[in-house]
């Protein structure tokens, strides 16, 4: 599979703000990602930049082998911001029309179906839409786009649980029947774990680990015991996240644990315990390490 968008050593700074720092990134083809973060770690600025909205301080973009330059608008991106910069009094089929402008492999009977699976009144002004139909607005235009990369920042933000659900399976289903390349930036992890195949987890301007979820969830581990003998145990390996309470430690590890290592770990008194994705993600930002 070939690379479809690179970022290379990529920078942005808003004054004494390092909003993304020597980044690495890369996008193969169909595939669905995740891009994963706490609030203001730079993922929006990141993909203002992978998008054409805003120029890098340093480094570069490569979208299917051609830089992008400043000022240029990509071709065969959709990208469906957090904050929608529709008119507030044009309709929602106004603003479905203008975006099939945009995309050239747009599907007018899909976007019409996803209207009515997503229950929205085509002829209602966007300003009569509560936040999480506007939402749906948006991922509409993405799916219908069928764009060859397709970027949703917070797609399922004001949207309830039978909605998010929803939109996933949705998005799910129309990428079996035509894959594409599709990012999903958020910082709901678990809810996009069953979704995504790979994930960037970013922090602070940096990638902290880029993985495939299904490696993640088989290399991350919860170890319970004694604080000397968990000293012992963890020693040569990659600890993410640390605790203790009174002589007992809690800690996080990622790696490899083989059958001799569980029975080290059975002679030590230590508890070998998977990890949940989201409870991976808070250690890892917490702990601020960047696993290469
Ligand atoms: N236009 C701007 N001017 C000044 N600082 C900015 C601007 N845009 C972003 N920043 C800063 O850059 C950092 C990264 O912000 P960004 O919006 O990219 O993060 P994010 O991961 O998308 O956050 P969130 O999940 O909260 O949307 C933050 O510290 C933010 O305050």
């Amino acid at each position: 599979m070939g690379a479809l968008l690179t970022c290379s050593n990529l920078g942005k700074r808003y004054g004494s703000t390092e909003a993304v720092r020597n980044l690495e990134l890369h996008l193969e083809e169909n595939t669905i990602y995740g891009l994963l973060g706490p609030n203001g770690a730079g993922k929006t600025t990141l993909l203002n930049m992978m998008t054409g909205g805003a120029f890098p301080d340093y480094g570069s973009i490569q979208i299917s082998g051609a830089t992008l330059k400043r000022g240029e608008t990509p071709r065969g991106i959709c990208y469906v911001r957090e904050k929608n910069l529709f008119f507030g009094g044009a309709k929602v089929i106004e603003v479905l029309r203008l975006a099939s402008a945009f995309h050239e492999n747009w599907n007018w009977d899909y976007a019409q179906s996803l209207l009515k699976t997503f229950k929205l009144n085509p002829d209602q002004k966007i300003r009569q839409l509560s936040r999480g139909m506007e939402s749906l607005v948006g991922n509409i235009i993405g799916l219908a786009s069928r764009a060859p990369i397709t970027v949703f920042d917070e797609p399922v933000l004001g949207l309830d649980v039978l909605m998010r659900e929803k939109f996933y399976r949705v998005l799910v289903e129309d990428y079996a029947n035509h894959p594409r390349t599709i990012l999903l930036s958020t910082h709901l992890i678990d809810e996009i774990a069953t979704v995504v195949e790979r994930v960037y987890i970013m922090d602070s301007g940096s990638i902290l680990l880029h993985d495939d979820v299904d490696h993640i969830r088989a290399n991350s581990h919860l170890l319970t015991g004694n604080q000397e003998q968990m000293e012992q145990f963890t020693k040569k390996r990659h600890v993410i996240y640390k605790e203790s309470y009174g002589k007992g430690s809690i800690t996080a590890i990622y790696g490899t644990i083989h059958e001799a290592d569980r029975m080290q770990a059975n002679k030590l008194g230590i508890v070998i315990d998977g990890l949940p994705l989201q409870k991976f993600f808070s250690y890892l930002i917490e702990g601020g390490q960047i696993i290469e």
